[in-house]
């Protein structure tokens, strides 16, 4: 997968160098690029911001360097890339669209500042490109490079060869639409508190179904909207019964 970075800050991505990231680059699983908008500026302040139409608080992003940017990153001559604009204003990013979006094959992210990016940015980039405006939740930061921190862990971790232990993903928290269930390890008892008997069983199939149940109730005491919107056929008279 290749993915591209576009920020004024390019310097908040050093982490992607470390740990899992980094060997997947080193792998070539994954071939990131991080670049400076400021590098498609001509001014001689570099200048990437300007204050908002209609008056207001703040800076806007303003759109040139930005058209300059996805015109060099998104060449027309090249199967466009699904643009993703880190937003409080987007649609939520989840477990489904990290496992989407590991599943193409070329990133383009847009870090915004300031109030944002001149909408026209990306109206522009849809007439040629898949565009999506992704909110990590609701709250705001000082821009969009955190988010794209965050997106692309959940995204790299997706891709083959990166995890170890490709099973762990089946049985983590969102992977069924579920939290995951409680986990334990050495010592058996641990300042008063004991691993649940089911896990020292050796029972597999009791190991499987306490697990499940446990996920459950999690997920209903902590997430209830997760269980609202699990599909009636994921629940089996079993999970009722518990
Ligand atoms: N551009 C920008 C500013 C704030 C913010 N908060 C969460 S994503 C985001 C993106």
């Amino acid at each position: 997968m290749r993915v591209d970075v576009v920020s004024i800050f390019p310097e908040y991505f050093a982490p992607l160098d470390l740990s899992l990231i980094g060997r997947a680059r080193a792998n070539g699983v994954l071939q990131l690029a991080v670049h400076d908008l400021r590098t498609w500026t001509h001014d001689v302040h570099r200048t990437v911001d300007d204050t908002p139409y209609g008056g207001g608080p703040g800076m806007v992003m303003r759109p040139e360097p930005w058209g300059e940017a996805l015109d060099a990153l998104a060449p027309v001559d090249a199967p466009p890339p699904r643009l993703l604009v880190p937003s409080p204003a987007g649609a939520p990013f989840t477990q489904a669209m990290a496992y989407e979006l590991a599943a193409e094959s070329h990133l383009l992210f847009a870090c915004g500042r300031y109030e944002g990016i001149d909408q026209r940015v990306l109206a522009h980039a849809a007439t040629r490109m898949p565009v999506t405006e992704v909110s990590l939740g609701d709250y705001v930061l000082f821009g969009g490079e955190v988010a794209v921190l965050v997106m692309l862990e959940a995204v790299t971790r997706l891709l083959p060869g990166v995890l170890g232990n490709a099973g762990s993903l089946d049985e983590e928290s969102h992977a069924h639409g579920l939290l995951e269930a409680p986990i334990y390890t050495k010592p058996p008892s641990w300042r008063g508190h004991d691993v649940p008997e089911v896990l020292r069983s050796g029972d597999h199939g009791k190991i499987a179904r306490w697990r499940r149940e446990e996920g459950l109730l999690r997920t209903a005491a902590r997430r209830p909207d997760l269980l609202a919107a699990l599909p009636t056929d994921r629940l089996d008279k079993r999970d009722i019964a518990a």
